[in-house]
């Protein structure tokens, strides 16, 4: 993506972003509010860019026509996703195999494919109703990734997994890399991106303020900066220079100095 700046109403959200998704698993960082879940959306191709350029598999995305090409090639976990309380886990993976085209002959064994790749094969039968919320997630993991789409966006895939199950997803997105997909996912858990991504990005007031290898975040660390791993003191250190930040540390200091 070239120049692009995406918001809402009057107020930019991301601006004048020049980014370019490689290859391998890319880690995507930001405080709340930072604009995560609208860069996904944009690069999903729901939300139009306001202006600037998307361009995808490396063609530009202009048309409606553009649209639906990319789209089958694009697996997209939301933050919030909707189902049918009543569909099977089945029903709903195959409904989303349907969505993004893969063709009816694949459909089944590709919804196989998924469910046995989060770990669902033996809930298959049951209603998306009856899952805890862990299982709930690596459902809608299982329905960004039938049909082994070119592209997938997670947006915080690990909310809600128990750690052996954070352990097998790091596996799966690995694999799926390792199979030429290229993976872009949110998470607030800095240690996730530090174990599986091969690039970091790091979202702050609407910009990339790091982009680089994990290591290389970690050495951004300064002695100041809070944190608990030098990924985590890394972090903090490239967003200490953003407005949020700034704002957050004025309004510390103004209730300090009301106390
Ligand atoms: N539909 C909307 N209408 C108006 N403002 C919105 C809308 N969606 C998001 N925003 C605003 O855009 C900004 C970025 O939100 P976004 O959800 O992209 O952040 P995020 O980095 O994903 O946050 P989080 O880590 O909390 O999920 C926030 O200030 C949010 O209030």
């Amino acid at each position: 993506m070239t120049a692009l700046t995406q918001g809402y109403g009057g107020r930019p959200v991301i601006e004048e972003l020049d980014l370019s998704i490689q290859p391998g698993i890319t880690g995507l960082l930001g405080p709340n509010g930072a604009g995560k879940t609208t860069l996904f959306r944009t690069l999903a191709t729901i939300t139009p860019p306001r202006s600037g350029g998307l361009e995808l598999f490396g063609t530009p995305v202009t048309s409606e026509r553009d649209v639906r090409r990319v789209r089958r090639r694009i697996g997209y976990l939301p933050q919030d996703f909707g189902y049918y309380p009543a569909f099977s886990v089945t029903d709903f993976v195959r409904y989303c195999a349907w969505l993004r085209e893969v063709p009816a002959k694949r459909a089944e064994s590709a919804t196989k494919e998924a469910l046995a790749s989060v770990g669902l094969a033996d809930r298959a039968r049951d209603r998306m109703k009856s899952l805890s919320g862990g299982m709930l997630r690596r459902a809608g993991i299982a329905a960004a990734i039938v049909g082994s789409p070119s592209l997938l966006l997670l947006d915080e895939p690990t909310v809600g997994l128990d750690p052996a199950q954070r352990l097998d997803f790091r596996d799966l997105i690995r694999s799926l890399a390792r199979a030429g997909a290229a993976v872009v996912l949110s998470t607030h858990l800095v240690e996730d991106v530090g174990a599986a991504c091969d690039t970091v990005l790091v979202l702050g007031d609407g910009r990339v303020v790091h982009s680089g290898t994990p290591r290389q975040l970690a050495e951004r660390s300064t002695p100041e900066a809070p944190g608990d791993s030098p990924l985590e003191r890394g972090y903090m250190a490239v967003l200490s220079g953003t407005r949020r930040s700034r704002s957050a540390e004025e309004a510390e200091e103004a209730e300090e100095a009301a106390c």
